[in-house]
């Protein structure tokens, strides 16, 4: 079982303002079990996003609603740019305005979609 497939296998916390952000070195570690997502910076707060690519609208769309489920099973929501044939899924954690372990978790079961 890959460190993605374990990843995968873990489930949301509930988070709350106080949360803790991923430490530096947790970051490292994390993001080498997702190795398709990257870290961006925007407006002072850091996220996970990954572009996955579909051969038409209808199949990027589809996929799009297969994350808003996963969404809402974990109560953890991310930003979803739906496009001609691509889709591109951001995730990081509003109450805390970075990252959380949560991220890291769906993003791990956002590729698991595809599989
Ligand atoms: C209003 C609602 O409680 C919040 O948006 C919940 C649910 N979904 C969430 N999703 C994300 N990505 N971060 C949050 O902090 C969060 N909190």
């Amino acid at each position: 079982m890959s460190t993605t497939d374990t990843l995968a296998k873990q489930v949301c916390e509930a988070c709350h303002v106080d949360a803790p952000k991923v430490t530096d070195e947790e970051l490292k570690v994390l993001i080498g079990q997702i190795p398709d997502w990257v870290p961006q910076v925007r407006d002072n707060v850091m996220m996970l996003e990954r572009e996955y690519k579909f051969k038409n609208y209808k199949l990027a769309w589809a996929f799009a609603n297969q994350v808003s489920e996963l969404a809402e099973a974990e109560f953890h929501h991310p930003s979803i740019l739906l496009e001609w044939g691509k889709v591109t899924v951001t995730w990081w954690t509003h109450s805390i305005g970075g990252l959380h372990k949560n991220d890291f978790i769906c993003a791990a079961k956002t590729d698991q979609l595809t599989q």
